[in-house]
């Protein structure tokens, strides 16, 4: 897990990335990584040498406190043309949908332990040009000292502009607790980079390719993977990919917490199973030495500030370490399940953990996914059970349709099911599945639903049970009029145990 991978296809001093592989990734989740678009920019020895070769200049950036045990402490090298300081003060921006006080007292809360599901929030089509669809505003200024200004003009949104919060709990200022985002935009990032002080992003894609260019190189993002960009990574997504007039739509998991995704512990599974760690990719090493007019822009505490710089951010020559962007394809994932009988608990299909370490086994969040799998179990109930979980379930389709709802749950769609409240199959799904024949049979096939799930309790926001329009109203309908089949048996209204003679 932490050995150090060469980019192998080094062969001559500077590549063309016009000439790029787009395929081209180290690979191995948590390796350290040495990368070099010139070879001979790494120092041979150290990290910091009295002169770098080429001129370069050597920058750590960390994912952890230095002081962190050494199997979780995490940072890169980056060998770049200009240090990352040199840029203008950062002025307050104003976004009007990204919310980080998740307190139930905050005017942006909107909390509610009821069923909520969504239908696919809205993305802006190309030609779309009303104020409304702007999520960034001039703000009144920050504190005198700080000036203030928009960043988008109103109408087409690009990846930050289109940041909407719609549930989280806890707050970055004291790195507890997270957030869920959903983004649609239509435009690309012209020259603005974003990077996010407030903690890792997990991006979701669902409808459109994103093609992210990061300061360790670029990373092609479908909908059936997924990406991890780490606190304080620069990255844009400068283009729109081909055919995408609907826009690009996704999901974001943000984790304000000090620590990283993990790989679940395996246990009894033993060494193998689930996410492996060659599926985990990593991008190699691209630069640009472009003297231009660049926009930085940084959320942190929840704000978003905007700084000038007269050069490309992405200007990273060379660099190693393990704190990297990465993505992951969901179709890698190699599921385990039931071979006799019973419905096993979703954590079987753990991707990623989130750890709190103060709470051996309680995650921060989990990120679960629900893949393609054969159904063999003998007398039982198939789909998910009836629970009450004590982790909240935010859920989203990413595409095809989820075996334990029977519509509703459509692709680009959510839901949550929050701390304790009751869900499960509908009345529809609960009589198909306890009535059907339990041949052998393959779910999933074609679709791909996911869970973020959480030891958090999570407030929505008011954007997203109220201004987006999306809540679906009559969701817990789909749980009404279950038929009580316990009075078909002529039993008493009433009845008690008598003893101890039950127990086991
Ligand atoms: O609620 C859901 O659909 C997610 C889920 C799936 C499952 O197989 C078991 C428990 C669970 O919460
Ligand atoms: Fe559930």
């Amino acid at each position: 897990m932490y050995s150090i991978i060469h980019c192998s296809q080094l062969k001559m001093v500077w590549r063309d990335p016009s000439k790029q592989d787009p395929n081209l990734y180290h690979e191995g989740f948590g390796n350290h990584v040495c990368s070099e678009a010139v070879a001979g920019a790494l120092p041979q020895l150290g990290n910091n040498p009295q002169k770098c070769a080429y001129g370069l200049y050597a920058e750590q950036l960390s994912g952890t406190a230095f002081t962190v045990d050494r199997a979780h402490n995490q940072r890169t090298w980056l060998y770049r043309i200009r240090p990352s300081v040199e840029h203008d003060r950062f002025t307050r921006v104003n976004h009007a949908y990204l919310i980080s006080d998740f307190s139930p007292s905050c005017p942006d809360v909107h909390v509610t332990p009821t069923q909520l599901r969504w239908d696919p929030f809205d993305v802006p089509s190309s030609h779309s040009v009303t104020d409304a669809a702007s999520g960034t505003k001039n703000s009144d200024g920050n504190n005198g000292a700080d000036g203030a200004h928009a960043v988008t003009d109103a109408g087409s949104q690009d990846f930050v502009d289109s940041l909407r919060t719609v549930a989280g709990s806890g707050a970055p200022q004291t790195k507890t607790g997270l957030a869920i985002h959903v983004y649609g935009f239509n435009k690309p990032m012209t020259r603005k980079s974003f990077y996010n002080s407030d903690g890792d992003l997990l991006l979701l894609p669902q409808q459109g390719r994103l093609s992210i260019t990061t300061e360790f190189g670029t990373l092609l993002v479908s909908p059936g993977e997924i990406c991890v960009i780490g606190r304080g990574m620069k990255f844009s997504i400068p283009e729109l990919p081909d055919g995408a007039e609907k826009g690009c739509r996704g999901y974001i998991l943000e984790t304000f917490c000090a620590g990283h995704w993990e790989l679940p512990d395996l246990g009894p599974i033993g060494a193998n199973g689930l996410a492996n760690h060659r599926d985990f990719k990593y991008p190699v090493a691209r630069y640009e030495d472009a003297d231009e007019e660049w926009e930085v822009v940084n959320k942190f505490m929840g704000g978003l500030f905007s700084a000038r710089q007269g050069h490309c951010p992405y200007d990273v020559v060379a660099y190693h370490g393990n704190y990297l962007p990465y993505k992951y394809s969901l179709h890698t994932f190699s599921p385990v399940g039931s071979i006799g009988f019973d419905h096993p608990d979703p954590s079987i299909f753990t991707v990623l953990t989130m750890k709190n370490h103060a709470t051996p086994g309680t995650a921060l969040a989990d990120f679960v996914l629900f893949p393609p799998r054969w159904l063999v179990a003998e007398n039982t109930f198939r789909p998910p059970w009836f629970h009450r979980n004590v982790m909240s379930e935010f859920m989203v389709n990413v595409a095809g349709e989820y075996d334990a709802k029977a519509g509703g749950f459509v692709p680009g769609g959510a839901s949550l099911h929050n701390c304790n409240t009751a869900h499960g199959p509908d009345k529809e799904s609960f009589e198909k599945a306890s009535n059907a024949d339990l041949k052998p049979m393959k779910v999933g096939e074609g679709s791909l639903a996911i869970m973020f799930e959480s030891s958090l309790q999570l407030a929505t926001t008011g954007w997203a049970v109220k201004e987006s329009g999306k809540v679906q109203e009559g969701y817990n309908s789909v749980w009404q009029d279950f038929v009580p089949y316990f009075r078909k048996h002529g039993l008493p209204k009433s009845g008690v145990a008598t003893g101890g003679e039950g127990a086991s």
